[in-house]
């Protein structure tokens, strides 16, 4: 099966400085990469390059179908959950909302419109549109912060399932993310 996500030899210029260059990575399906480094080394940057929302300095991107989680909740405040997901559903043609909801833990807040969610939610509502998306790629940018115990276990669940039908995840993360075995990329100076 082709990967989902291929970089070769990728330099990225941001802020007025070289973050990183030569930097090859790819993603098969039911894998996981979890790149690693200290701040502002280029973690992010790197999930927007895959995303194709950064125009990379240099090298090749070839990415399938992906959904980004990153700071940005993304999801229409004045909309109940259930509503501003679909959106994203829609966009891809797939059917994944109470999916979503329910492995996320949300399914009693579909009708709650997204702006009086709790922080914890909102991160939680944020990686519910990665999986109502049906992408086969996810790009999670510190997906764990701020959640708690029991979401951890959620997230843990939802990128097992999504490994194990053949997604693949690249994931940015100062905490070790469950969720499978991971290859790791170290960003570093
Ligand atoms: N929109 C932007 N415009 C200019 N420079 C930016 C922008 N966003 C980030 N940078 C710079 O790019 C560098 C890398 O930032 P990035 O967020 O990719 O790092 P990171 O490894 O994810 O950091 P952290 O671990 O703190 O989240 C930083 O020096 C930052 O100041």
């Amino acid at each position: 099966m082709s990967d989902l996500l291929t970089m070769v030899d990728v330099a990225c210029w941001r802020g007025g400085r070289l973050l990183f260059e030569g930097l090859s990575l790819r993603v098969a399906p039911g894998e996981g990469l979890w790149v690693r480094g200290p701040n502002g080394m280029g973690k992010s940057s790197l999930l927007r390059i895959a995303a194709g929302l950064l125009q990379p300095l240099g090298g090749t991107v070839s990415c399938s179908a992906c959904a980004l989680a990153d700071e940005a909740l993304a999801l229409d405040r004045e909309l109940p959950l259930r509503r501003a997901l679909g959106l994203w559903a829609a966009l891809d043609g797939s059917r994944h909302v109470p999916a979503a909801l329910g492995a996320l833990g949300l399914a009693a807040l579909a009708e709650v419109p997204v702006r009086l969610l709790s922080t914890g939610q909102a991160r939680r509502a944020r990686l519910a549109r990665v999986l109502a998306s049906g992408s086969p790629l996810w790009l999670l940018d510190e997906p764990l912060n701020g959640l708690d115990e029991a979401s951890v276990a959620a997230v843990a669940a939802m990128i097992s399932a999504h490994r194990a039908a053949g997604g693949g995840v690249l994931v940015a993360s100062h905490l070790e993310v469950p969720g499978g075995a991971w290859r790791t990329l170290e960003l570093a100076a």
